[in-house]
């Protein structure tokens, strides 16, 4: 799942794993648990991420490896929210654990996404929901984030959906792109 911050990825992904049951793998909610934990490593991750910037890459792929491993048991496939976030973090992933049959693209445009964001901000508790670290996360997303979708349009296995649309209708064009596997 690839898509702008406040795109509606996670609000996506909620409603995937309820109609299909996959495993839900958020890239930043492991990093979030890891900074509530309150270890050493959570707060050098917290710094990174209350600047928006990307944290290490082979610290949020071993995270996902472990999180995978964890479930092997009991997955019905997994959902990878929020990951690769650059070009090398999906050739790293492949090369330690394997490729993806999908990538869903969530467009939405940069200033739905401030204004999400923003709002979500009044509640969400986050640090990184703050104006300046908004900003500071889109532009990383156009620069080192876009380029993924790119990467994998080039193998054919791209889907977008357009979620200016309300989040049923955007549902009902991922539903569509699920079903289509
Ligand atoms: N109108 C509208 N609002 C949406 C839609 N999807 C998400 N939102 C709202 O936008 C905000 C951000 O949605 P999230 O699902 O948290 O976005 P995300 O892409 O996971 O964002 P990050 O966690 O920052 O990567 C939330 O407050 C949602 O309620 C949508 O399709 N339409
Ligand atoms: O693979 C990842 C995922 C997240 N992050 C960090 O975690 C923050 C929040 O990520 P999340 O996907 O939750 O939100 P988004 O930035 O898409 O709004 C990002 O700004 C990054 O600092 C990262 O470095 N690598
Ligand atoms: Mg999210």
């Amino acid at each position: 799942m690839a898509g702008g911050p406040g795109s509606g990825k996670g609000t996506q992904c909620e409603k995937i794993v309820a109609k299909y049951g996959y495993t839900h793998l958020s890239s930043g909610d492991l990093l979030r648990a890891e900074v509530a934990s309150g270890s050493e490593r959570g707060k050098q991750l917290q710094a990174i991420m209350q600047k928006g910037e990307l944290v290490p890459l082979d610290t949020v792929l071993d995270m996902i490896k472990d999180a995978m491993i964890a479930k092997a048991d009991v997955s019905k496939g997994y959902l990878i929210d929020g990951y690769p976030r650059e070009v090398k973090q999906g050739e790293e992933f492949e090369k330690k654990i394997g490729k993806p049959c999908m990538l869903l693209y969530v467009d939405a445009r940069g200033e739905t996404m401030v204004k999400r964001l923003m709002k979500r901000g009044e509640t969400s508790g986050r640090s990184d929901d703050n104006e300046e670290t908004i900003k500071k996360r889109l532009d990383l997303y156009y620069k080192a984030t876009e380029p993924v979708i790119a990467f994998y349009e080039g193998r054919g296995i791209v889907r977008k959906v357009d979620s200016e649309l309300p989040v049923d209708e955007v549902f009902g064009q991922v539903a569509k792109a699920i079903d289509a596997l």
